[in-house]
């Protein structure tokens, strides 16, 4: 794994442990764990320069019983050699008192002139967690001195926050904050997924030579979104393109209760890209939509089956008697085309079947299920699957994905998109500004557009006799994700809090990943 991609891939905590076993074996620890603690002292070191000169300061590490102490016994003493007074806190202790920790971690601070104290010193500008790392089994209950910090001392976790599963993120018992992690061999999915999330701080991944060894599989890995991975998902228009290349999407949303449903989903469509939407909806929600996007077609149905690249289906539906009916003729198009992509939210998260999905992977329509936290939880409770029940998101998700054939789509703060294989895409963009009514209407349409260029790309491609690979849904519906979460962000940072104007930040987003990708001289789609 390259330095570049190890931002960008996060792996379970147990797997970077498992990576590092033959190098243990065949003796490498010492290096290894020397490496980990050179890269923990220079970071360590950047934290206390930002704040005035490094020489002088006082550092405390709590240091726990195992190569996770070791790293940051190691690291004081590199510190103690910049002229930073090091004092190590022994965290456990044998019967007789004595501290139980890495003795050749503590020989070294002990040459290098550091020193050892029961509590963390007031003058303390930073504080390494070396309590617990990688071996964190059961609950933990921080002990006295992990509890008398300095207030303003900055806490660096050394691979992973103290009492956070790196596997899960789970926190059981109790766990430190930290304001920043230093993670050894790999990001390790603990640090991005649940409690650990917010607990790890800024995370910052340190190469230690594990890369032939870490897992390769899609379900073993855990793809991080960024700019030039939204952009190979959803690329800039072909130089010859028009309208019907660029997708159609078919937007069965909105009525006469909920019409502005209808108008946020088509016009997160048309902002995200799309060649051509086509409103399928009644006469009230029809003419606003009209009012909005002249540009939009309308009609009661839709397009016809063969013209619509990608359907979305469910924001703003109304009874559960038109709802269903509109989510039955939305099925019945799809089943004439089934290529077409299938975006079922809302509504449509409370209609959809086991059989309908069983249906839909049959005929291989691509389908994003696109629930939120509350949503997700009725979804899993109302259509079951083995392990989706699992602690671990990214586990519970792989488990219902697999068993149903479907990709979800998990909205919040950090969204998480999973296909049937196990390929998992994170978005960490998202912010609280996205917390209001009508933003999952515009991110639904969004992911219409970038399903229905894809569908489109590749059945002109097939035309023309080539055969390209499937770019992965869940890759495709993470992209989708980030232009909704720069959008979001983007609104916040001008000041602009409504849903109303969401669409047209994210129609700024999109353009600008598409002009960085022109002037980058990248291959367009
Ligand atoms: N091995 C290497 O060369 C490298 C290791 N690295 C660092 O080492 C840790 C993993 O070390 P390990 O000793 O396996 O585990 P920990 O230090 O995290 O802790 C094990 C230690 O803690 C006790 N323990 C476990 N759970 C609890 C609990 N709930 N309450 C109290 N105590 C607990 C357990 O009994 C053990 O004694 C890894 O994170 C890295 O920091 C580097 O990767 C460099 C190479």
């Amino acid at each position: 794994m390259s330095v570049e991609e190890l931002r960008r891939v996060a792996v379970a905590g147990s797997a970077v442990r498992a990576a590092e076993a033959p190098l243990l074996a065949a003796g490498r620890g010492p290096a290894m764990m020397r490496d980990a603690a050179w890269a923990l002292a220079e970071h360590a070191a950047a934290l206390l320069r930002a704040r005035g000169p490094v020489a002088g300061t006082t550092v405390a590490a709590l240091v726990g019983p195992g190569n996770n102490g070791g790293d940051a016994l190691f690291a004081l003493a590199f510190l103690r050699r910049r002229g930073v007074a090091a004092v190590a806190v022994p965290v456990r202790h044998d019967d007789d008192g004595a501290p139980r920790w890495h003795a050749e971690g503590w020989a070294a601070l002990r040459a290098a002139g550091g020193r050892r104290a029961d509590a963390v010193p007031a003058a303390a500008a930073l504080v390494i967690d070396g309590m617990l790392g990688t071996g964190f089994a059961g609950e933990l209950t921080l002990p006295p001195a992990a509890r008398a910090l300095p207030r303003d001392a900055v806490v660096l976790a050394c691979d992973v926050p103290s009492g956070v599963d790196a596997d899960t993120g789970e926190v059981r018992g109790e766990a430190l904050r930290a304001d920043a992690t230093v993670t050894f061999g790999a990001l390790k999915t603990g640090l991005l997924v649940g409690e650990g999330a917010a607990l790890a701080g800024e995370v910052h991944p340190v190469d230690i030579g594990l890369g032939p060894q870490l897992p390769t599989s899609p379900a073993a890995r855990l793809r991080l979104a960024d700019e030039a991975a939204v952009r190979a998902a959803h690329p800039a228009p072909a130089p010859d393109a028009h309208k019907y290349t660029r997708g159609l999407v078919a937007v069965a949303a909105g009525s006469p209760r909920y019409p502005g449903a209808a108008v946020l989903s088509c016009s997160g469509a048309l902002h995200a890209g799309a060649g051509m939407v086509h409103h399928a909806g009644p006469e009230a929600t029809r003419d606003r939509v009209l009012a909005e996007h002249p540009e939009a077609l309308v009609s009661t149905e839709g397009p016809a089956p063969d013209r619509a690249d990608a359907w979305v289906a469910g924001p703003g539906l109304d009874t559960q008697d038109d709802a269903r009916r509109r989510w039955e003729g939305v099925l019945s198009a799809l089943a004439e085309r089934p290529e077409a992509a299938l975006v079922a939210d809302a509504s449509a998260l409370e209609l959809v079947t086991a059989a309908q999905l069983r249906a839909l992977r049959e005929a291989g329509t691509p389908v994003v299920l696109t629930p939120h936290a509350g949503e997700w939880a009725r979804l899993r409770e109302r259509l079951p699957a083995d392990g989706a029940d699992a602690a671990d998101p990214l586990a519970a998700l792989r488990a219902w994905s697999a068993a149903h054939g479907a990709t979800v789509l998990l909205k919040g703060p950090r969204t998480l998109t999973v296909q049937p294989d196990g390929e998992a895409w994170l978005v960490a963009d998202g912010g609280p500004e996205l917390a209001m009514g009508g933003t999952g209407d515009v991110l639904a349409g969004a992911l219409g557009a970038v399903l229905a260029a894809d569908v489109a790309r590749r059945s002109r491609a097939r035309r023309a006799g080539q055969a390209p690979g499937p770019v992965p849904t869940a890759a495709l519906a993470a992209a989708a994700a980030w232009l909704h979460a720069r959008a979001g962000a983007e609104q916040a940072r001008a000041g602009r809090l409504t849903t109303r104007t969401l669409p047209a930040a994210l129609g700024a987003v999109t353009a600008r990943l598409w002009r960085a990708g022109d002037e980058d001289g990248r291959t367009r789609g």
